[in-house]
């Protein structure tokens, strides 16, 4: 492998807004950051400070309108440096059927340059497990209780697995949103040296982190402490305490420094509620949002530099803004605005000297935000973040060129393929299905006759044999693709390969599914309802129960691919299936549907594949009536053919029928590779 690449981050001025109902909002607010190679970094804050947002923009992983810049060495982020950089994320989205090992070694055969030999790759997978101490559970499979996959490793292993997969292609920048959440403290404790082991060569790592102990923030090199989208912080991790004994706070003995230090920068209730109130207030009051009255002073952007010229422009501002407020008040003024309560601070962490003057308001309100953010704006430690100099000449990243598409596919469907057969009771019960099926509908057929009744006894079990096909594949696709949806998108951002290559491996792996499913079901049930068994025949239907099977898988991703949430694509599955299955010729005579909705049945595929099995089954059979089905003595159908041509079927062409059931399939294929890339664009915030 090769030397990791010594990359050191800037941030220089960096804002970031999104666009809300009532304008723009920032999110991170002129931020400024210096972090050499080699480094831990923690990004932490109070919830909604802003972390993932500056974690998600480092990573180029965001959309919305930002200024300033975001340099790797002295390059903005783009698909050379996306190759060199690894991102974590906090959900630990991998193939829940496969074993680690399994997951690393597909990893390093997409993402590895090709140039480098199958046993070196398999090497550098087992120094991962090493190094992540997952040795012991590398094949064991991941386990996904949710998913009906038996829970196999612990939460903690499945974190370092997370880990692993962006260390298969040895990165200069690793990216890490919250590695210790959901851990107990000596596993979190464990991932944390581990990162901390991975700077030792060079590598520069990122993570926001949430409430660490104090032996886990101390292995961390910088901080960058966040308070609503401003920087209040970011400097080497052991000089926080004298930063702010400057400014007369001292964190009580024995106190986690973490946690006091986002205590002292987050907004006391009071405030939040104040905040909150007048958000109410400024929304109820939509005639003066033309005035722009500041009331949101969280997100003023201006304040900081123009403090002193403020003061004075402040008077006269409160003068307007009380005038307004007056008027406000014949207007419809939520009665809780004035019953908002700040509390005084009494908590014992801080109590505030501040015999210098620096620090302005009470901690936990905004004044006394505004005012650290301030002060550290003014400080030597951002005068040192400013002056750290960007490099002039340009990354050697050595990269190599990975494995071609059609070779990424093939791996995709092998990795399909191991999965399944890590999870051979799927495989047995997804063979079952139809096999238990098919036995009890055509015992409920058994005997069909060959009197007048049979006629409709026979469409009836044509007609459920179809749909019964598509809903079997629908339901099994709406399943299991947005688990793997969730890798596609995962590995997506990191360019590990093209959205086709996925989509392709799908289909592939489906496939063996998509033929014996719908074989197995046609075999079976022909003989034991009495349907026509002769080799063309059952030929026919087996032809048209595969192409019907693979219509609904096709549906099923086109759904899945096309909706965000497994339960809307589940909630869209019937409102599909219900126009199908009135518009079929089964329910209703296609000649008597209304004009206006009879266009439905040109693009129902039950109906193309039900009249060819209506037409194959009826051609070539003779009817009898009973007495009681004789009309005026004469029994009305006496052979298939006089059916068919009564239903107006007696044309039914097996080839068109069979090429625009695959016109569906390939149609709903393109679209469900479009709703794809477009979901893999929106998870990039492009
Ligand atoms: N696309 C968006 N539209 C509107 N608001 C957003 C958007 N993205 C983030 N925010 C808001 O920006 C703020 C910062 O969000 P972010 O997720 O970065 O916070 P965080 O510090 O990571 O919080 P937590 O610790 O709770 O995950 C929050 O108030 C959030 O609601």
């Amino acid at each position: 492998m090769s030397e990791i690449t010594k990359i050191p981050i800037f941030v220089r001025d960096f804002s970031f807004n999104v666009k809300t109902k009532k304008g723009y909002k920032t999110i991170l607010d002129h931020i400024n950051l210096s972090i050499p190679s080699g480094s831990l970094v923690a990004i932490i804050g109070a919830s909604g400070a802003g972390k993932t947002t500056l974690l998600n923009s480092i990573a180029g992983r965001v959309s919305g309108k930002s200024e300033g810049s975001i340099l790797f060495g002295n390059e903005p982020h783009s698909d050379r440096i996306n190759k060199i950089l690894s991102y974590v994320t906090q959900q630990d989205t991998m193939h829940t059927n496969l074993t680690p090992r399994q997951i690393l070694r597909f990893v390093a055969d997409l993402r590895l340059p090709k140039t480098i030999k199958k046993q070196e790759k398999n090497q550098i997978v087992e120094n991962i497990l090493k190094s992540l101490q997952i040795e012991h559970c590398a094949d064991t499979i991941v386990g996904s209780p949710e998913s009906g996959i038996k829970r196999g490793i612990s939460g903690g292993e499945m974190k370092r697995v997370n880990i692993g997969m962006g260390l298969v292609t040895n990165p200069s920048v690793i990216l890490v949103d919250e590695p210790t959440s959901g851990l107990d403290a000596q596993t979190a404790y464990l991932c944390t040296t581990i990162l901390k082991d991975l700077t030792k060569d060079g590598r520069t790592i990122i993570s926001t982190i949430h409430q660490p102990r104090q032996s886990i923030f101390e292995l961390f090199d910088y901080l960058v402490l966040l308070s609503h989208g401003k920087l209040v912080y970011f400097g080497p991790i052991n000089e926080i305490e004298n930063y702010f004994s400057a400014i007369d706070f001292y964190p009580p003995r024995n106190t986690n420094l973490a946690d006091w230090i986002i205590d002292l920068v987050s907004l006391s209730e009071g405030e939040l509620k104040k905040e909150e109130t007048i958000n109410k207030l400024s929304k109820s009051l939509s005639v003066y949002q033309k005035d722009e009255i500041q009331l949101d002073i969280i997100h003023d952007k201006n304040d900081d530099k123009k403090d002193e010229e403020k003061d004075e422009e402040k008077d006269d501002k409160n003068e307007v803004d009380k005038d307004k407020k007056d008027e406000l008040e014949i207007q419809d003024i939520p009665n809780d605005f004035e019953d908002v309560d700040i509390p005084k601070i009494a908590n014992p962490n801080f109590i505030q000297n501040n015999s210098n003057g620096i620090i302005k308001g009470e901690v936990g309100t905004l004044e006394f935000i505004k005012s650290l953010v301030k002060y550290y704006n003014d400080s030597d430690l951002m005068k040192k973040t400013l002056s750290m100099e960007i490099p002039k000449e340009k990354m050697n990243l050595h990269l190599e060129k990975t494995a071609n598409s059609i070779k990424k596919t093939l791996i995709l469907t092998k990795r399909g393929f191991y999965g399944l057969r890590n999870q051979k009771r799927y495989v047995i019960q997804r063979l079952l299905q139809p096999a238990v099926l098919s036995c009890l509908v055509g015992w409920v057929f058994t005997g069909i006759s060959n009197n007048q009744s049979g006629l409709m006894d026979r469409m009836g079990i044509l007609f459920f044999i179809i749909l019964s096909q598509m809903m079997m594949t629908i339901i099994a696709v709406l399943f299991v693709l947005p688990k793997e949806k969730a890798v596609f998108l995962r590995e997506s951002m990191d360019s590990a390969y093209p959205t086709f290559s996925f989509f392709l491996s799908k289909i592939l792996t489906e496939l063996p599914f998509g033929i014996l499913v719908p074989t197995i079901f046609a075999v079976i049930i022909s003989p034991i309802a009495g349907l026509q068994t002769e080799p063309k025949k059952l030929f026919t239907l087996v032809a048209f129960c595969i192409l019907s099977s693979n219509t609904g898988s096709s549906f099923g991703y086109m759904i899945s691919a096309a909706t965000r949430l497994p339960e809307i694509a589940l909630a869209l599955a019937p409102v599909m299936l219900v126009p199908m299955i009135m518009f079929c010729g089964f329910m209703i005579d296609l000649n008597n549907i209304t004009k206006a909705l009879s266009w439905i049945q040109y693009i129902d595929p039950i109906k193309y594949s039900y009249l060819v099995v209506v037409k194959n089954e009826f051609t070539g059979l003779k009817f009898t009536c009973t007495q009681s089905e004789l009309v005026q003595g004469i029994c009305p159908v006496t052979t298939g053919e006089q059916f068919l041509k009564l239903k107006d079927y007696y044309d039914v062409s097996f080839w068109e029928n069979a090429l625009v059931m695959l016109a569906f399939i390939f149609g709903s294929w393109i679209l469900s590779i479009y709703f794809l890339s477009k979901a893999r664009k929106r998870e990039a915030g492009r």
